[in-house]
């Protein structure tokens, strides 16, 4: 297969993917610019933007501009009146809960936002609920962080990747006073992330930009094999000796989900249990990372009649999963044993209907598309909010694949 001028073997299914290459750090500002200059359409951003309650207190500026000779997009979230803020998390919430973006974009800035407060409340000794943002629960934080999350939303990517971050060194002023960097809070949030240091005297990395990259990355690499299809760079306010800027891309990279792999099971039979408690231990199993929760009814000695339990998981998952059968269910004990799984290559693409958009999971056999399926969560909303019947939805999506 050929596209462009690139050869492409036959039987390699390509993943989309964001790379956030952050050789002077990231802020807030520098991702909007960014993802602006990388081609989210600047007017929808704000339009999006405009569906908070505080949208009149604000206005965002994109422009083309340049550091160091590289140009890129500075973003500016110009405030219209000064505030001194001091929001929890659940204002922050209500921000979001309140508007009327889609549930993707609600569902990843508060993503964000929760990272931040997990942080801060490490930082400052106090349980989440408690904490009290300063900067970072400003409008100018609510913008950058909710702006990150319609950007990501409206690119339609299989995954996020990022190079190490440089975080840069010496000292900030801030609410807390002067502070050392990376600051507290972006250290928190950067712990099990590589960084770099030192490359700039100030601050390159700043809590906002430390928890896009932990709240949306899937990985960190310095050494990615990829296939760029499109550059942008957000330009930062300072400037440095070197170019204050993040660069990302839009890239290709070949999946290399592992088709075969081992996964366990782990079985308890269980005779002593009330009936009612199955589901709370199957939610249990499913939010601990269970791949899949099943029971048999079988007949134990003296003709009891009982329930084995069989969970498949991952390697890593098995201590977890032992625990939640241990906590949550009568069994004294559970049998393991490794199984191998062939499984197809899977993708998930968003096909576009009538009434609106419907995942559709592809599975994949040597490259070649063996299977289509539209997913049944999508079909039986559409079906109940336009009362319809379901088999009506699942023809008009099999007829467009
Ligand atoms: O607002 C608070 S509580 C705050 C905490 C910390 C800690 O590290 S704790 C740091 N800061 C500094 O504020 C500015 C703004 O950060 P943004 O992420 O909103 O751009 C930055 O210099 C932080 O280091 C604020
Ligand atoms: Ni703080």
């Amino acid at each position: 297969m050929s596209r462009g001028n690139v050869i492409y073997p036959i039987g390699v299914v390509y993943l989309k993917i964001l790379y956030y290459d952050c050789f002077c750090g990231i802020s807030g500002d520098m991702n909007l610019g960014a993802m602006a200059d990388i081609g989210v359409d600047t007017e929808y951003i704000k339009s999006e933007l405009s569906k908070l309650s505080i949208s009149d207190d604000f206005d965002v500026v994109f422009n083309k501009s340049e550091k160091k000779g590289i140009s890129g997009t500075k973003a500016d979230v110009v405030l219209k009146k000064h505030e001194h803020p001091h929001r929890h998390l659940k204002d922050v919430y209500k921000i979001i809960d309140d508007s009327d973006l889609n549930e993707n974009i609600k569902k990843i800035s508060k993503r964000i936002f929760e990272n931040i407060a997990i942080a801060e409340g490490k930082v400052h000794g106090k349980p989440v609920e408690k904490v009290h943002f300063h900067e970072v629960g400003a409008i100018d934080s609510i913008v950058d962080v909710v702006g990150a999350a319609i950007c990501y939303d409206s690119l339609d990517i299989d995954g996020v990747y990022s190079s190490s971050v440089q975080v840069g060194g010496g000292f900030v002023n801030c609410a807390h006073g002067k502070i050392p960097v990376p600051a507290p809070a972006t250290v928190e949030l950067l712990t099990g992330i590589p960084i770099k240091t030192g490359l700039v005297d100030g601050e390159s990395t700043t809590p906002t930009g430390a928890a896009i990259l932990k709240s949306l990355a899937d990985g960190f690499t310095n050494s990615l094999s990829m296939d760029i299809k499109k550059t942008g760079y957000g330009l930062g306010t300072k400037d440095f000796d070197v170019p204050n800027v993040l660069r990302v891309y839009i890239a290709e990279i070949e999946d290399k989900k592992k088709v075969d792999e081992i996964q366990y099971m782990i079985e308890a039979n269980i005779d002593d249990m009330n009936p009612e408690h199955y589901s709370h231990l199957e939610e249990k199993l499913f939010e601990g990372g269970a791949l899949d929760v099943y029971k048999t009814q079988i007949l134990m000695k003296k003709s009891r009649p009982a329930v084995k339990l069989s969970i498949l998981c991952s390697e890593d998952r098995v201590e977890n999963m032992e625990e939640v059968v241990f906590l949550h269910s009568t069994t004294l004990g559970v049998r393991k044993y490794k199984v191998e799984k062939s499984m197809l290559v899977r993708k998930i693409i968003k096909l576009k209907t009538q009434w609106g958009d419907v995942r559709v999971k592809q599975g994949f056999y040597k490259g070649r598309l063996l299977k289509q399926k539209a997913e049944y969560e999508d079909c039986l909303k559409i079906a109940k909010d336009n009362n319809l019947e379901l088999d009506k939805i699942y023809r008009q999506i099999y007829r467009q694949l």
